[in-house]
């Protein structure tokens, strides 16, 4: 799904969220879709300062697989063996406007990200963003010029649970509108999750069933919009 959107209508009952998006697929290149991209200013250079930012971030996420295999004590490539030349990024630019009733509606819903790796480049001069821990919600931090690497439900699968997904949300803001810029790290839509094989045994049980990328990433949309967790789905 690419282009200019809004939260996905399954019910009337829905309080949608309050956030525009527009999505682009950036990798593999052989799947962008220029025409989407943006042409006309303030994005005149876009696709430069884009692409470059895909070919950077992507730096970010290998040194991040990288050593998180190394934790899990697999061989350095595996999980950058996972996201092949298939695997698909999808960039997200997220715009908040701001909101006359914040205390009624959300930015976005809390949910964990359908990704391996999620890379966000928050607002610098609103926050809004906010983690859940314990039940407890905490916000993220304004930090200047910072990205926000944040593990997806893949690696939580993958890790059969020793990585978590963290559940998050984004709160709206009565006064200020609120951006953010969004990289998606999928795999292969074909390609099955499943906990890796070194790290089940007797003592480890498996503790999620397989699903294909494409079916998990089809179960998140649905979950998103009823406010329920896609990965509570695939937990045995
Ligand atoms: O806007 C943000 O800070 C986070 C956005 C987010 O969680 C998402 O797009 O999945
Ligand atoms: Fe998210």
């Amino acid at each position: 799904m690419e282009g200019y959107g809004s939260d996905m209508v399954i019910s009337k009952k829905q309080i949608l969220d309050w956030c525009d998006r527009f999505i682009l697929v950036v990798e593999p290149e052989s799947q962008r879709n220029y025409t989407l991209w943006p042409t006309q200013p303030p994005f005149s250079y876009s696709r430069d300062i884009l692409s470059e930012y895909t070919v950077r971030c992507r730096e970010i996420t290998n040194l991040f697989l990288k050593n998180l295999a190394k934790l899990l004590s697999l061989d350095k490539d595996y999980f950058i063996n996972m996201l092949d030349e298939n695997a698909i990024t999808h960039a997200r630019f997220n715009y908040c406007p701001h909101c006359p009733k914040p205390d009624q509606v959300f930015g976005l819903k809390p949910h964990s990200d359908a990704t391996a790796i999620t890379i966000v480049f928050i607002d610098d001069s609103v926050s809004g963003l906010q983690l859940q821990k314990n039940s407890v919600w905490y916000d993220v931090p304004i930090i200047l010029n910072a990205l926000l690497v944040n593990m997806g439900d893949v690696m939580e699968i993958m890790s059969n649970g020793f990585f978590k997904s963290p559940v998050h949300r984004v709160v709206t803001n009565a006064e200020k509108e609120r951006l953010s810029l969004v990289m998606f790290y999928a795999m292969d839509p074909e390609r099955e999750i499943e906990p890796v094989q070194e790290l089940v045994d007797e003592k480890n049980p498996r503790r999620y069933r397989k699903i294909k990328t494409k079916d998990y990433i089809a179960e998140i949309f649905k979950t998103f919009a009823r406010g329920t967790l896609a990965i509570d789905t695939v937990k045995i």
